[in-house]
């Protein structure tokens, strides 16, 4: 992954190549078509860019513009950009890099409109790279980050395409034109649902990452006096620091583990799958689009946190976590907004608690809906405890979840219609959905450090972690836990005190936690979380060599400095 994000310099970017339009290819074209494209697209003897999102639409697919209307007479696709909306625009490697695009479009047949499909499209010429007739191209201007990608624009004027670069392995059109439907029209979309499980690892490499930096950079940085007159202690020592990166550090190993849940996932569905088992489909929708939405939203705000953990050097460019920033902020917003992904989550959840309420057994991810007893049982529960910890967590989300889906019911028993219903009670259905991943999340990591094969010391780190992991998240949402009494005030600050042990725990093994991470400097780019700690030599070394440095004095002084100071001296 960490070499699919390398770009091939600056100006050109070809991650979206190999993450995005080969495996377009891979799981949505025929076995004729892969023949055709895949070897190419894997040798790299073409280069791709998955153009999908446009000017005027990127969550609502089926709102999509760009247009493929069939033409029996010459078995071609005809491939257009109606409006200046329909522009593509967005995807990486589509102003300067990519010869090839996967393109989603409306398609047309026989006057019908059968809605989004990919179509494979060349859009520059092999032999001089130039734009394909009928097809206009750009870069669509400097980012937030990851300025090295080309994310791109694309017109499409009448461009016609051979019947066979329609991606067939799911629907079909036959050289007459019939439309042959698939087994499910949201396969068009698979691709989305494999990107975003690996979002997911994206989110505990970025994470990882700046864990290491920031962790490494407190064993360094010494700073104040804890007692007077004693030596600067390193800025690890301060509770409060331990509080910052220790939580974000259990997250990095948290998601890491998810990820491996969702990897296995993916490729067990996906094979049932491809044996004609649709069942597994909406679950896989739902946990990708979860899991990508909460893991993505709370790395780009960990990332924030080691940030301003590692002060004033921390806001530079140096540490490698404003980079970081931004890559993991894309991260939000590419692949499904967060809120609308966490949307279709709560959409699977609504679902699946109606049918617990007929009676049906839940199973998968969600069978702790079914599971969880609604009457609170208080007590003085020993917040040390696995078990406890992926209990509360459970009962919380299935009281949000139930909460949300009668709240919803309520509204429509009032006359609403339900898309008016859901919407009065979407932000219930987000923090429920939100909840529900949460809780997939602790007990994922519960059940990881308790069957993962290492060493007994290993484990013990692990489950501290855990533990930190699972109180930091009850003690940031009390309220959750307290509201029906299943926790009591005993048992938060319970957590608490529990959560401030585990700090002190985690203090020893810190720097071995984000050792095992095992990120090369060359991943990291981080003169803050260097291998060898010499941070202030390699400081002073990256700063001579910003450009600014070429010159003692800068052209800007003769420019525009000396004139104005003469003019002000001038006046004395
Ligand atoms: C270490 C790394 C660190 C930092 C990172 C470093 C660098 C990174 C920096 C920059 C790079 C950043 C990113 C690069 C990576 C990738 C590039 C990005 C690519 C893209 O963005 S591609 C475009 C992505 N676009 C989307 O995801 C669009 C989102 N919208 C949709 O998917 C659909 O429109 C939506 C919202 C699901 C709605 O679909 P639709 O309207 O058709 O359905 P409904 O909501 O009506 O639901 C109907 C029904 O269908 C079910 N369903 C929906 N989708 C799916 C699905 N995919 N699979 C299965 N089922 C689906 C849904 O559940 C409903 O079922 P029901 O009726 O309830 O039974
Ligand atoms: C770095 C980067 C790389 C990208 N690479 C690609 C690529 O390679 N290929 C590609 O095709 N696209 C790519 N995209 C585009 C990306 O997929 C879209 O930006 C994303 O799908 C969001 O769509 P949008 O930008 O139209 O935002 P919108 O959908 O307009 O969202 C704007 C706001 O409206 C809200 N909103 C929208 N719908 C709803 C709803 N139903 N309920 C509640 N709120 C809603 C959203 O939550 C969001 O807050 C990339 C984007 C980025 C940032």
């Amino acid at each position: 992954m960490a070499a699919a994000l390398q770009t091939l310099g600056g100006g050109i970017g070809i991650t979206l190549h190999w993450i995005a339009f080969t495996p377009t290819i891979e799981q949505q074209a025929t076995e004729e078509q892969k023949k055709k494209w895949l070897k190419l697209a894997q040798d790299v003897a073409i280069v791709g860019a998955y153009a999908q999102t446009e000017m005027g639409h990127g969550t609502f697919v089926r709102g999509l513009e760009t247009t493929a209307t069939y033409d029996p007479s010459t078995q071609e696709f005809v491939i257009n950009s109606p409006t200046l909306t329909s522009t593509k625009w967005w995807p990486g490697g589509l102003g300067k890099t990519a010869n090839h695009a996967t393109v989603m479009a409306q398609l047309y047949t026989r006057g019908k409109c059968y809605g989004p499909h990919n179509f494979m499209v060349q859009i520059r010429s092999l032999e001089n790279h130039q734009p394909c007739p009928g097809v206009t191209l750009g870069d669509i201007g400097p980012k937030m980050e990851s300025n090295g990608n080309d994310n791109g624009f694309a017109r499409f004027d009448h461009v016609r395409i051979p019947r066979e670069n329609m991606l067939m392995k799911f629907a079909r059109v036959e050289a007459d034109g019939t439309y042959v439907q698939p087994p499910s029209s949201k396969l068009a979309y698979s691709n989305m649902v494999y990107l975003r499980g690996t979002f997911v690892m994206s989110a505990a490499q970025a994470l990882a990452s700046a864990t290491t930096i920031a962790v490494r950079y407190s064993c360094v940085r010494r700073q104040s006096e804890m007692k007077p007159g004693e030596p600067e202690p390193q800025i690890l020592e301060y509770q409060t620091q331990q509080y910052k990166l220790f939580p974000q550090l259990a997250a990095a190993y948290a998601f890491w583990f998810a990820s491996w849940f969702m990897t296995q996932q993916h490729g067990s569905i996906t094979g049932s799958m491809e044996k004609g088992d649709m069942s597994g489909l909406a679950e896989l929708h739902a946990l990708s689009a979860g899991l990508k939405s909460y893991t993505t939203a709370v790395t780009a705000r960990g990332i924030d946190v080691c940030r301003m953990a590692c002060g004033g050097h921390g806001y530079s460019h140096a540490s490698g976590l404003p980079a970081l920033f931004g890559g993991a902020a894309a991260l939000c917003t590419a692949e499904g907004e967060n809120t609308v992904m966490m949307l279709q989550t709560a959409r699977y959840l609504v679902k699946c608690f109606a049918q617990s309420q007929a009676g049906k057994r839940l199973t998968g991810t969600v069978a702790y809906l079914s599971a969880v007893q609604p009457s609170p049982v208080a007590g003085n529960r020993n917040m040390s405890d696995l078990g406890t910890l992926v209990a509360a967590f459970q009962h919380r989300a299935a009281r949000m979840v139930r909460h949300a889906a009668m709240q919803m019911q309520g509204e429509m028993q009032k006359g609403k219609a339900r898309e008016d219903a859901w919407n009065s009670c979407s932000v219930l259905l987000i923090k429920a959905a939100e909840a529900h991943v949460h809780s997939f999340v602790v007990r994922n990591f519960a059940e990881t450090v308790q069957t993962v094969e290492v060493d007994e010391s290993v484990r013990a780190v692990l489950t501290s972690l855990c533990q930190l992991y699972s109180l930091y998240g009850i003690t940031e949402h009390a309220g959750d836990f307290l509201k029906d009494g299943y926790l009591t005030g005993r048992d938060i600050d319970a957590a608490s005190s529990h959560l401030s042990a585990m700090l002190a725990r985690v203090r020893p093994d810190a720097v071995a936690l984000v050792d095992a991470f095992d990120l090369h400097d060359k991943i990291l780019r981080s003169v803050l979380g260097r291998y060898d700690g010499r941070v202030y030599e390699h400081l002073y070394e990256w700063a001579k060599k910003s450009p600014l440095n070429k010159s003692e004095v800068h052209e800007s002084y003769y420019k525009y400095l000396q004139p104005f100071l003469k003019s002000n001296r001038a006046k004395l």
